[in-house]
């Protein structure tokens, strides 16, 4: 049976689908829509799947988003290694507005975190060559695609110095950014 937990963030979940091992390792359908909808969540349609491998544990990338009407719900997972996993809730209005969740997704324990539209994502890697696969709600757009800067939030990511783009140490201060997000109600 596939795990739904909610977390401190209404509408961000953790979803941990079953794995069924035998002496070969083990088979697990990452995500099927039907066993979500038996377990009474149901979530977008996803539109593209992303893959991204960081070779150097303590590779930080985040806080990121897409602006309306570009912005993207994400189901993430990390298929090798381990990473820790925020998301931020930056919707206008929200009763959670600028509260964030940071959970362990890693291989070995199968979590993947649903993220809705509205909140900013990013994640640092706690293992070398650490791959993480999501999905996502909409397309790329990059003149949509943006930062805010990691450390800008008290957010402790356990480490001091990580590896960045050169994108993500120019992000501006959370302080400094304005919300393209409005808040509708519960996700
Ligand atoms: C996000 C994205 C990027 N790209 C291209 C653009 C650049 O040439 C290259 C690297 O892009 P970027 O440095 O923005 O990649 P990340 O720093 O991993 O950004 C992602 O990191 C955080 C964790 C996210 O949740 C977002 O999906 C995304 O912002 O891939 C694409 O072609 N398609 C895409 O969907």
């Amino acid at each position: 049976m596939i795990e739904i937990e909610e977390t401190a963030l209404p509408g961000v979940l953790i979803i941990t689908p079953p794995r069924h091992a035998d002496d070969r390792g083990f088979f697990s359908e990452s995500w099927n829509r039907q066993s979500l909808s038996k377990a009474g969540i149901e979530l977008p349609d996803f539109v593209q799947d992303n893959h991204c491998l960081s070779h150097q544990s303590g590779t930080l990338r985040g806080l990121h988003y897409q602006a309306p009407p570009h912005a993207q719900g994400k189901l993430v997972r990390c298929g090798r290694g381990r990473v820790y996993d925020v998301a931020v809730d930056v919707r206008e209005g929200s009763p959670t507005y600028g509260q964030r969740i940071g959970e362990e997704l890693s291989f070995e324990n199968g979590r993947q975190l649903w993220i809705p539209a509205g909140f900013l994502h990013g994640f640092v890697t706690r293992e070398p060559d650490t791959e993480v696969i999501y999905k996502c709600t909409a397309h790329y757009d990059c003149a949509s695609d943006g930062a805010v800067c990691w450390d800008s939030l008290g957010i402790d990511w356990g480490i001091a110095e990580p590896v960045l783009s050169e994108k993500d140490r120019a992000a501006p201060a959370f302080a400094d950014w304005k919300t393209p997000f409005i808040y509708e109600g519960h996700t």
